[in-house]
Parts: C-alpha cells; structure tokens; sequence
C-alpha cells in the first residue's frame, strides 16, 4: 500500500565518527520492526554495514537507504558515515533528506565533524533532532554536550527527555512533557519499557528543566503564552505543535538522550520523528530548469510534491551489485512507475526503469504496486548511462534537477596492474567505482600513459585501492599520493575566436565570444550566457555552454581543473545552414583557451582543517611539529585532561601524519583532517611546475 505523503519521513542520521550513528540506526529498525535480531557493531552484524570492508573496519563507509514503520509513519533511513573522508556520503545524503537526527556522544560532545554535519545540514536548511548518546559512559555529561551545541554550532536544543544518573550509574531517562520516568529493559532489548512517576530526588530538577521548556515554547506564541499565564502549563498538544514549527523553521532542535547499545531512549527518538521532523509536503518544492526552453517557456521549473505533477526523480547514489546497478532514487513530484523509459537529461538519452525496491539494508523488499509516489525514495534497476546527481523525467516534461555539488579531490596517486594483461580490467573497474562514488576520480594522464586515481583523504584511496582487489580481484600497484592542486584566474579576459572550413564547397562557421574571471561560488565554474534571445537555437545554445564548461574542467595553462572561475559567454557568430554543433564546440573551446592564456593562473593548493585531540601532557610536542608544518593554529580547547588544537594546515605538508601524531603521543592523540578549502599555493611550487 502507498503511504500517505503526510506520514512518510525521509531522514538521515549523522554524527562524528563513533558517535554511535550505526548502533542508534540498529536499534531503529529492530524497535521499528524491519529487522528481527538485533546486530552490534563490534562483532559486524548490524544491518546498515553490510559491506565486508565495513564490517572489518567497524565504520560505515557506504551508506545505506532502509525503509521501516514506526506508528502511523513510514520512515526511509539513511545511515550516514562518519569518517570525514566521506563527506560527500554525507553531502548527498543531506540533498535528499527532509530532516536528520544528529547523534552527539554524552563524552567527546561537540567533535570536529559534529560542526561540518551540522554546517552541511543548516546548507541544505535540514531541520534536526538531536540526541545525546553513550550516557552510560565514564566523563558522560548530558549539559556540557547542551552548552558545547549551544556555544560551537549555534544550535537551539531543546531537551524532551533528561538522564536519570550518569556513567555507571545511568539508569533512565525522564520525559519532561509527560512528567514520567521511563526505565528500559535490557532483557528485552529495550522494547518493554516501564513507565512510572519521578523518583523522588529528581522532581524537582525535571520541574526546572520542564519551565525552561515550557518558556521557550511560549515565547513563541501569543495565544500560548496567555494559556500558560492564565493556567501555569501548557497542554501536550500545543508543545507539540508549536515545537514542530519551530523545528521545521530550523530554530530549535528537539532534544533526547540515552544509551543506543544498553537500549536506553531510542524509542522516544521515534516519536520526535513522527512529530517533529517534516514529511515532503513540509519542505519547499524542488526546482530544476528546463534543458530545452522553446520560444517563451520559462528556464527555470518548479515541481511540488504530488503525484499529478510531470515526474522529477534525482538519482543520489549508485549502489554497484553482481547483476545491475541499483539506483537510489527520490522522486521529488509526479509518479514513478517500472517499465518506464525515462529521459535523463544530462546525456539527452532515455533509461529504462525495470524494477522498482524498497531496501531494507542488503536485502531487498519488491515495491508490488509497480509504482513509487510523488516524496519517496527507492531502489531502481535498469538505468545504465547514469551518475549520481542525475535527474530521471517524462520525455515530454524534461528538467534537470541541480545536481549534487562535490567537494573536490585533494589528493591522487597513479596506479598500475600488476600484471599489464589486466590494465583493461583496471580501466573498466575504475570507472565503475567512480560512477558510485562521485568524489573519486579516475584518467590517465596523457603524458606519462599513468593511471591517476584522486580522491578525499589517504584513507579514501587506501579503501578504494583495496576495493579494486576485493571487488574485481585486481591487484595493483599504487606510487605514492600527491596533493591534488587546481587552477584559477587571477584577473578578467576576454577573447574572441572563429572556427572557418570549407570542403568540397560546403562553408562552416561559427565564432564565440567569452570573457573569463575570478568567482568564489559552489559549483567550481560558473557558465552564464548573455547572447540576446534568439541569437541562435536554443539547442545550439546549449551546445555553446557544454563546450566551455567542458574546455575548461579539462584543465587550464598547467593541465589542473579550474575552479572559482566564472565564464560568460558574451556572443556567438550565428550563420543558418553554415553553423554546425562542431563548428560551436570548436570555437568555444579555443575561445577559452585563448581568454585563460590572457588572464593571469593562480596555482591552487588544498588547505586542510585539522583538529588533533591530545591528552594535555604532548601539547607542547604536537604543537611545536604543527609550527614546523606551517600550520595556523586557530583555537585551542581544554576539555578534562584533553587538549583538542585547531588548524588549518596545506595538504602537502601532512602526508603520512597519522604515524607522526601517534609517534609524538605515545599513540594517544587522534586527529581528524578535512579539504577546507583551496588557497594560493606559494609561489615557488608555481614557478617548479612552469619550470
Ligand atoms: N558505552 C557505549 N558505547 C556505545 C554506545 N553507542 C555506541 N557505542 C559504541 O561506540 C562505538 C561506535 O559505534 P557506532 O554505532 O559504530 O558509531 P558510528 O557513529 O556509526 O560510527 P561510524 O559508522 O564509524 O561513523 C561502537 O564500539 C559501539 O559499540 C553507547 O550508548 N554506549
């Protein structure tokens, strides 16, 4: 049976690493019925981390889409990891989601990936509920979590439920709207719980934590705060609705806590789902634009979530599998049916859509009814020329849906088969995975014949380099890893250039007039037109803006990528019968070029944020090897016996850090490192490539 739009919930769980997103995600789908025994991360039996290379890692590196039922409410869960080289797990995850729980741990509280969740979550304006886990653990703080989220992510949290003890002596949690204590029970697995009145010594610190509540809520509302005023309280009702606003506005974020892996108030979780976060009516429309605008139609495309509307769908992730790919689909508005071609308009080519699945994790559940309603998410099987961030529509209704931005790669290595029989092998299992994981990527340099392979993190290529030999049972060989640098412009050109043949008396012609300059935006370049309408056929037109773009991702003066550069196309030399999509493509291509010789090339090189958490006694070592590194160290923070040091930091100067730290420790500090940005690199490294 299709849900009722209202009662589905698309959400994302996302935290720090080892914040507890895979046990909480575990304990979801038993409570909520989609899995039947219980799995625990340290023996590799959860549900969502069923990739053997997760399981022996014990983090989650692909995430998984899992449908289950809690209540009136079907809810499509994606488990998120946590490890920063798979941001972009995270990034694609967040596009498609309506709403996130954020796990924070009751110990480490607000970690360094904590705040780069929350910033990509307040991007893609993803209203949250937060809970607060491992309570159960020795240094475990419920209100110094609340005031780190309150001080480093500028969030509002809003506690529903409060822990009954701490540490060892952790014991339940107390529901503050309710006024009622409610215990778990471990024999169970949690699922009975027992509901009795507040012991007595916390009644009066739940009546405290309870008025707080009851002011935020009633500041909020005039009619509210009269009922408080006249009555003292305020019914369950009015809370909740006022606080669903307030969540869905991303301006406050209901609160829970507990323990997922002892079983402790993950229920309630469920319930601030169903009530808090937002079904696809609640979040705005999605826009596209419309890829061949005929005289008079408008660009850009707006879509609602309903099923009479022309179908929007947006591939978000490609799951490679033994038969076929399975696509990850979100169909934002209209009705996607099985059976189907569908057009995508990125290559212009149609895509069949055989079959359609909900997954529960690795296994899949057939979707009966043939189609998938206007807010939902599901597997698809057929599509073959696609990438993650594609748009699937009706042939006759075509938009293309923004597609998902990535983070650049910061760091690539070449890479060989050990045996050269294998190098198609290599060839054909490199652009696979990179269908599947948007933020790796693989050419061979034309130069030297190498393979290079580039991606987020060492640790990124590591697993992706262990992949190649579990996966397609390729061994390779890898060089050592380089800073990945990009290319931009330091100043404004313009240039203009004309592509003329004649053969066997047939004319071509076509010119193309662009200027180039600098541009700090998302998208790594920005391609604008300014032809006067009709200039030429929309078609045409079209054909103009792919050649630029593709002229200039193929690389600048140095053979890097461009980024922050915005390209406008200022005319286009337009002959009927003479000008030809060659003729055009061949004019802008060395139109840019000729702009990029004219402006002035910027080097870039990745910058790092980098936090290195060290117990007190080695900050002065760990500091003084950062000093060496050049790096600026930004803040610098007490927390118990830890120091956790800030800073930014270029990429090239932290090849192999992880030993170092560990070395300068005693193995006792850990860091976590992220691109977060790129900044000028120093000039001598410049004038080393142009020799
Ligand atoms: N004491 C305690 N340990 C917990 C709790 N929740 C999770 N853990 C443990 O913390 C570790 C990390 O848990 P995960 O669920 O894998 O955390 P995650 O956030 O999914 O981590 P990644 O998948 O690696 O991003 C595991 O060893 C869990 O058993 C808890 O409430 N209390």
């Amino acid at each position: 049976m299709p849900v009722p739009i209202e009662k589905l919930r698309n959400i994302g769980i996302v935290a720090h690493i080892d914040a507890g997103k895979t046990t909480t995600t575990e304990r979801i789908l038993f409570y909520a019925g989609a899995i039947h025994k219980m799995g625990n991360v340290d023996d590799g039996t959860t549900e969502t981390d069923f990739d053997p290379e997760e399981a022996k890692r014990g983090i989650t590196i692909y995430s998984a889409a899992v449908t289950c039922k809690w209540k009136e409410c079907t809810i499509n869960l994606i488990d998120t990891p946590g490890h920063v080289d798979f941001t972009a797990e995270v990034e694609r995850s967040l596009r498609v989601l309506d709403g996130a729980v954020v796990v924070f741990s009751a110990v480490e509280g607000v970690e360094a990936q904590s705040e780069t969740v929350w910033r990509q979550a307040d991007r893609y304006h993803v209203p949250r509920l937060c809970f607060i886990n491992k309570m159960d653990r020795i240094g475990a703080s419920f209100e110094r979590v609340l005031e780190q989220m309150r001080k480093r992510l500028n969030a509002k949290p809003v506690p529903l439920t409060i822990p009954i003890g701490a540490e060892h002596g952790f014991k339940g949690i107390i529901d503050l709207v309710r006024r009622k204590a409610l215990y778990f029970d471990s024999a169970s697995q949690g699922r009975t719980i027992t509901e009795t009145e507040i012991p007595e010594d916390y009644v009066e610190i739940a009546e405290t934590w309870r008025s707080q509540l009851i002011d935020i809520i009633a500041e909020r509302d005039d009619a509210a705060m009269e009922q408080f005023f006249a009555e003292g309280d305020l019914p369950e009702e009015t809370i909740f609705r006022i606080l669903r606003q307030a969540t869905l506005a991303g301006e406050l974020q209901p609160t829970f806590t507990g323990t997922s892996l002892h079983y402790v108030g993950v229920q309630p979780i469920l319930d601030g789902v169903n009530r808090f976060l937002p079904s696809p009516l609640d979040v705005p429309p999605v826009t596209g634009i419309n890829p061949r605008p005929k005289k008079n139609e408008p660009t850009e495309l707006v879509r609602k979530p309903k099923n009479d509307e022309p179908l929007a769908a947006l591939i978000f992730k490609i799951v490679a599998d033994k038969h076929a790919d399975l696509c990850f689909v979100r169909v934002y508005s209209g009705v996607l049916k099985s059976g189907t071609r569908l057009l995508n308009p990125r290559t212009g080519k149609k895509e069949f859509c055989s079959q359609m699945w909900h997954i529960q994790a690795d296994a899949r559940e057939k979707i009966e009814t043939d189609f998938v309603e206007a807010g939902d998410i599901c597997g698809v099987i057929g599509p073959k020329d696609v990438v993650t961030g594609d748009t699937l529509c009706e042939q006759q209704h075509p938009i293309l849906l923004e597609s998902i931005a990535f983070p650049e790669t910061v760091i690539s290595m070449a890479v060989e088969p050990e045996t050269s029989g294998d190098r198609k092998k290599l060839e054909d299992a490199l652009s696979r995975l990179a269908r599947q994981d948007p933020t790796f990527k693989a050419k061979i340099n034309e130069e030297t014949g190498q393979t290079i392979i580039s991606g987020m993190g060492e640790l990124h290529l590591e697993i992706l380099k262990e992949r190649l030999q579990r996966d397609f049972n390729l061994n390779v060989r890898v060089h050592k890893p380089r800073v990945s640098y990009r290319e931009t412009v330091k100043n404004k050109a313009e240039a203009e250039e004309t592509f003329q043949r004649s053969t066997g008396g047939e004319n071509t012609f076509a010119s193309v007039r662009v200027r180039v300059e600098p541009f700090d935006s998302e998208q790594p370049i920005t391609v604008i037109s300014l032809l006067p309408p009709e200039t030429l056929p929309g078609e045409l037109e079209m054909v103009v803006r792919e050649a630029v773009k593709e002229s200039a991702q193929s690389g600048g003066i140095l053979g890097y990528p461009l980024i922050k550069t915005k390209i406008t196309i200022l005319g286009v030399g337009y002959r009927p019968g003479e000008t030809t999509e060659e003729s055009l493509r061949a004019a802008a291509t060395h139109a840019v070029q000729s702009a990029l010789t004219k402006a002035d090339i910027g080097l870039l090189e990745p910058i790092m944020k980098l936090e290195v958490v060290t117990p007190s006694e080695f900050v002065g070592n760990i500091q003084g090897d950062l000093n060496q590194r050049h790096a600026k160290i930004f803040a610098s923070e007490h927390r118990e016996h830890l120091t956790a040091l800030q800073a930014e930091v270029s990429l090239a100067r932290m090849f192999g850090y992880s030993s170092h730290v560990r070395s300068l420790s005693q193995g006792r500090a850990s860091f976590s490192m992220e691109p977060l940005k790129y900044d000028l690199a120093p000039q001598s490294v410049l004038n080393e490539m142009l020799g």
